[in-house]
């Protein structure tokens, strides 16, 4: 498909996601989860695997005039000025308990006589199957297209009659102002009797309601709360209703550089993620989420902190074998196509300093004291007092040799320094001494063997030169205050050795997307060839989280108008509906890697109440 990234929009009922063009077609949506085999692949292929393009039939391949969410929703609604009239369209899925996904696309003349076709083509199983499609009739009714393949089936309701060519479904109809047409589809296990026919009207109805009731809960009011709210949004998007657990994307293999080979699941919750966007929410009034997260944290990891993993599925699954999907060429002929996720098996050491972090949040924003969650946050401290030493793969999850990575000392410090404060501030049982020792120490040889003192730079790992983005976050999580000159010194060194037009790389990759050759790094020309210092080959684009701390950065190290400057050109990078994938092409100008992406919204929210000042009323 040729969309940007950019060019879609995240609709979804907080339980799977679909992506819809700009051109009206909607190329990606797993049913019934988020990581549910596709439905509609074409996002990672052509035509042929599968979408669902709704639009005036004149401007086939043309592009909506204007679209926007209605209000603080995600209720997509899309405009499209054409010779013959101007026609709108919403597309929206309804939020759900047990009742059956639905996509429900809702078309309504506003002027004139707009002719409008519809081209449905299912494919399941990721764009591999062709389903057996069949007309249903009921007396008095319209018929119902359902099609079936093994365990599952989709389940097409119009009050406009199809017609099935070229193996698509096809409507085509005209609106006049004032008319309405609803095409909707909904998906059951194939072996279960037909879904209710899905009244679209009410679910508008309700799913506005939703949306409305949850961001009234909103207590941010500050500066850009357009952007905070949107992000937030976003993120709520992101969770699974069933059972708290939070995806990092909707999206598998979006490409981190196009045409490369860096192309991820994301579908699934890392604890890292998770507990980022936890503490996010928290501080923008939304407790609900951070209760449930914490109930499914306790699932997870069912009381044994010694097989931890640092991501599960959705309702804590641990089996994610990464395999590849041959038959989708990529976006972009970006493959391969991935599922599952090999980080899963990795040792990321940071990952508790995150997870104990976010515990705490909770525990001091109101929370209620629970048992589990103590014996829990023990046990994650049991273990990292034994394994911090250990090398590990780190926050970006390299795929080379493990090291000593800075960053995952630096979280060391922050699980020890929350765990002694919490029993501090509680009074409760612990091995406090021991545990103050061991956060001195952390700091100690992190300040000696993680920073270098000639350049005045904390480094990636000890004992390297290289630069680390994720260093950015020490003042941040309060490792050293904001004007400590080691800290200053490193925000100057990344600025210096890892921005690419004022935006952060990681660290130095060679190649990066736009073929520029991270600044600091071993330069070439991108593309498949080398290893890139993290066990892969290729570039990647500037990763928009790290440029959010930059920007956060140079607000505490009392440089406000520079970090504010910064925030504005990253929102700049939004897209036309506020939403950000991973990273930045700086040379190609567009967004790359999955999408949307939490992990750019969450430092967004985090540099918003930085930089604003903003009020919480929490
Ligand atoms: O760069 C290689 C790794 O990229 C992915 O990880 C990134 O995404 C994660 C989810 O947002 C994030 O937690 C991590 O910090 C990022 O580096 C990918 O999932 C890994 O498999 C891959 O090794």
């Amino acid at each position: 498909m040729a969309t940007l990234i950019e060019d879609y929009a995240l609709i979804g009922d907080m339980q799977t996601a679909a992506l819809v063009s700009r051109n009206g077609s909607v190329d990606w949506l797993c049913l019934p989860r988020f990581d549910s085999p596709a439905v509609f692949a074409g996002l990672l292929g052509t035509d042929e695997h599968g979408f669902w393009r709704v639009a005036p039939a004149h401007a086939q391949g043309g592009c909506a005039t204007r679209r926007r969410y209605r209000g603080e929703s995600l209720v997509l609604e899309s405009e499209w000025d054409t010779p013959e009239g101007t026609v709108r369209f919403t597309d929206f899925m309804p939020p759900r308990e047990d009742a059956a996904p639905c996509l429900v696309r809702i078309v309504e003349g506003v002027s004139g006589r707009v002719r409008i076709s519809s081209a449905l083509r299912m494919r399941f199983s990721y764009g591999r199957i062709v389903p057996w499609v069949q007309r249903e009739s009921a007396a008095g009714l319209p018929d119902r297209t359902v099609a079936v393949a093994g365990p599952d089936s989709l389940w097409l309701d119009t009050d406009v009659p199809t017609y099935g060519s070229d193996l698509t479904t096809h409507a085509d109809f005209t609106v006049a102002a004032g008319q309405r047409v609803t095409l909707t589809l909904s998906w059951r296990p194939s072996h279960l009797s037909a879904p209710p026919r899905p009244e679209a009207r009410e679910l508008l109805r309700g799913t506005e309601r939703f949306w409305a009731a949850w961001t009234d809960q909103c207590s941010y009011e500050g500066p850009w709360r357009e952007a905070v709210v949107r992000s937030l949004i976003t993120l709520k998007a992101l969770t699974y209703a069933p059972t708290g657990g939070i995806v990092a994307a909707p999206t598998t293999s979006l490409p981190e550089e196009i045409g490369g080979v860096r192309n991820w699941d994301y579908r699934y919750t890392w604890l890292r993620d998770a507990a980022m966007t936890l503490t996010a929410l928290l501080r923008t009034g939304y407790r609900e989420e951070a209760r449930r997260w914490r109930e499914w944290l306790l699932r997870a990891v069912a009381g044994d902190a010694q097989n931890l993993q640092i991501m599960y599925g959705v309702a804590g699954e641990r089996e994610l074998s990464e395999a590849e999907l041959p038959w989708l060429p990529g976006y972009e002929g970006s493959g391969p196509v991935r599922i599952g996720n090999g980080a899963a098996a990795q040792l990321q050491l940071d990952v508790y300093g995150e997870v104990v972090d976010a515990l705490y949040l909770g525990q001091t924003s109101g929370l209620s004291r629970d048992d589990s969650t103590h014996i829990l946050q023990m046990k994650l401290m049991n273990y990292l007092e034994s394994n911090w030493r250990e090398p590990d793969e780190g926050i970006w999850e390299v795929r080379g040799p493990r090291r000593h990575f800075t960053h995952s000392k630096v979280m060391t410090w922050v699980a020890a320094d929350r765990t002694v404060r919490r029993l501090s501030r509680l009074g409760l049982e612990g091995p406090v001494a021991r545990w103050r020792a061991l956060r001195d120490e952390v700091h100690r040889e992190v300040c000696a063997k993680g920073y270098d003192a000639d350049r005045n730079t904390f480094t990636q790992s000890y004992g390297s030169r290289e630069l680390d983005a994720s260093l950015l976050l020490i003042p941040q999580v309060g490792f050293l205050p904001p004007g400590d000159p080691r800290v200053v010194g490193t925000v100057e060194a990344v600025q210096r050795e890892l921005c690419e037009d004022g935006f952060v790389r990681r660290y130095p990759v060679a190649g990066g997307a736009g073929g520029a050759g991270g600044a600091g790094g071993a330069g070439g020309a991108g593309g498949a060839a080398g290893d890139a210092g993290d066990g892969l080959p290729g570039g990647e684009g500037v990763f928009l989280a790290c440029s959010f701390w930059l920007a956060h950065d140079l607000a505490l190290i009392g440089r406000p108008a520079e970090g504010r400057a910064l925030f504005e050109r990253l929102l700049a990078l939004r897209n036309d509906l506020g939403l950000l994938a991973e990273e930045w092409d700086t040379v190609r100008l567009r967004q790359v890697g999955n999408f949307p992406q939490a992990f750019s919204h969450v430092p967004l929210i985090d540099a918003a109440l930085g930089l604003g000042g903003g009020r919480l009323t929490m």
